[in-house]
């Protein structure tokens, strides 16, 4: 049975982009949810078997409503991380493609993607209104629908494919290096080849109470086991102003003795751990390595 992966969609969408480079040549049928909540909750509900989400990009950081939703609302393992490269363009209205891109009044997009080039395309068009939407590829359909409007969307060269726009510009994000990793959720463990793949953890910390000194004490549980840490980030747990919780991404597999010993030692100091997942991370470039054959 075909396995199926729910992506936040339309087709077109930059996690459309990761989640058919995560299962190329697998027979798997990938299905488009509207926003990136209902993708979450498609594999919660057990609608589906996994769900892709982009989880952080480089330029603009974490996607707040990826994070969010699978720390407070739902309980679903990290399964795998890809990490993928993002380039946006400027698409128009083929009855606009001669509109001087100043003339513009309105960018539509996905709030990321504004995020990611909201410099540039301020100096390319100084006076724009930008709208957001649930993902690039709505708004590049929205853009569709109304040719007379002097409108533009920023997403992907497929979605321009798609809907039959014209790419105004290409390269639009602020730096050149911009990636998004995205995330593979789900109960069940994905047939992945992980032989030659490097391993992360991504674990939930609350402190037990604010005092001197507390946050060292938990970075120095890995600090002298030598565990490399590639992320940390606070987060309101939203019971109060000034309550926060740690997300902590360690490259180390969950079930390394010196993984165990740190989660025991900060266990020991009374925090509260949770295990996001353990899990295989790639760039795309590298994505053969990833999945089983
Ligand atoms: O809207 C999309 O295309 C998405 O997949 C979300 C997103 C937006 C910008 C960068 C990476 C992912």
């Amino acid at each position: 049975m075909k396995i199926k992966v729910a992506y936040l969609g339309p087709v077109g969408t930059f996690t459309h982009a990761a989640a058919s480079s995560l299962f190329e040549g697998k027979e798997v049928r990938l299905e488009p949810y509207p926003t990136i909540v209902d993708t979450l909750q498609a594999v919660a509900e057990k609608k589906v078997d996994v769900a892709v989400v982009p989880i952080e990009n480089a330029l603009e950081g974490s996607v707040h409503m990826t994070l969010d939703h699978l720390v407070h609302q739902v309980d679903l393992p990290v399964l795998a991380e890809l990490i993928y490269p993002i380039s946006h363009c400027l698409l128009a209205h083929p009855d606009q493609a001669t509109t001087q891109l100043s003339e513009f009044t309105h960018v539509l997009s996905h709030p990321q993607a504004i995020a990611q080039c909201y410099h540039t395309v301020r100096k390319l068009i100084p006076h724009a209104t930008f709208v957001h939407t649930d993902s690039t590829a709505l708004a590049a359909a929205q853009i569709g629908q109304q040719p007379a409007n002097k409108w533009l969307a920023i997403g992907t060269s497929q979605a321009a494919e798609c809907h039959q726009l014209v790419v105004r510009q290409e390269n639009v994000q602020d730096q050149a290096n911009n990636y998004t990793r995205f995330w593979a959720v789900g109960y069940q463990p994905l047939e992945i080849n992980d032989a030659d793949s490097k391993q992360k953890t991504c674990l939930q910390v609350t402190l037990p109470a604010d005092y001197p000194g507390a946050l060292y004490q938990v970075l120095a549980a890995f600090s002298w086991r030598k565990i490399n840490l590639c992320r940390i980030e606070s987060r309101p747990t939203k019971t109060g102003l000034g309550n926060y919780f740690f997300l902590i991404e360690a490259e180390m597999a969950i079930n390394h003795v010196l993984m165990q010993g740190a989660i025991d030692e900060v266990t020991a100091l009374g925090c509260k751990v949770r295990v996001l997942g353990s899990f295989p991370y790639h760039y795309h470039q590298e994505r053969q390595t990833l999945l089983g054959k």
